[in-house]
């Protein structure tokens, strides 16, 4: 039914920005988990989304207990450099489901217990041991993409 990306406590908006600008040129709902390091009147926030935050659908949340509270079901993956397995050995193409991928701060990533808890739906996207990780909007387009490619670019062209 939709793709969904999840900021867990974002801190630099240009990040947020290129990622909202992705999510409004794709289709992709964007749900923001508070506290943010930023104020949503950020002028960096406002240059990178530029225009098109009013085609964004995004969601804000105080935490994930909420964030999980309002989507009870769904397909939840861990989007983390300590993932076992690769990106793409993940199933994302039922468009049926709702598909979430919830992504780190950056400068601290994903709480540790919160991976320890879900091995089995942590994704890493391969990279060699020169960079600590890739950027975050960076992984969040990568995703995106993933997961479109497998449903066939869906109200793409
Ligand atoms: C700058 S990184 C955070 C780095 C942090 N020091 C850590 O240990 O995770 C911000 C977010 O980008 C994503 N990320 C960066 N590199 C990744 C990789 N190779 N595989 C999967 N996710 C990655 C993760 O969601 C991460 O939480």
């Amino acid at each position: 039914m939709s793709i969904n990306v999840v900021l867990y406590q974002p801190e630099i908006p240009a990040n947020t920005g290129n990622i909202a600008r992705t999510c409004a040129g794709t289709g992709v709902k964007l749900h923001l988990i508070r506290p943010l390091g930023f104020s949503t009147d950020d002028k960096m926030l406002k240059r990178a989304g530029l225009d098109y935050w009013e085609h964004v659908d995004i969601t804000y949340y105080d935490g994930l207990d909420e964030f999980f509270a309002a989507h009870p079901s769904g397909e939840y993956y861990l989007i983390t450099k300590f993932g076992a397995k690769p990106h793409t050995t993940f199933d994302f193409s039922d468009s049926e489901k709702d598909h979430f991928f919830i992504f780190g701060r950056e400068t601290k990533g994903l709480p540790r217990e919160f991976i320890d808890a879900h091995p089995d739906r942590a994704l890493r996207i391969p990279m060699n041991d020169n960079i600590r990780s890739l950027n975050l909007s960076n992984t969040a387009a990568i995703l995106i993409y993933e997961a479109l490619r497998q449903q066939n670019y869906p109200n793409l062209h």
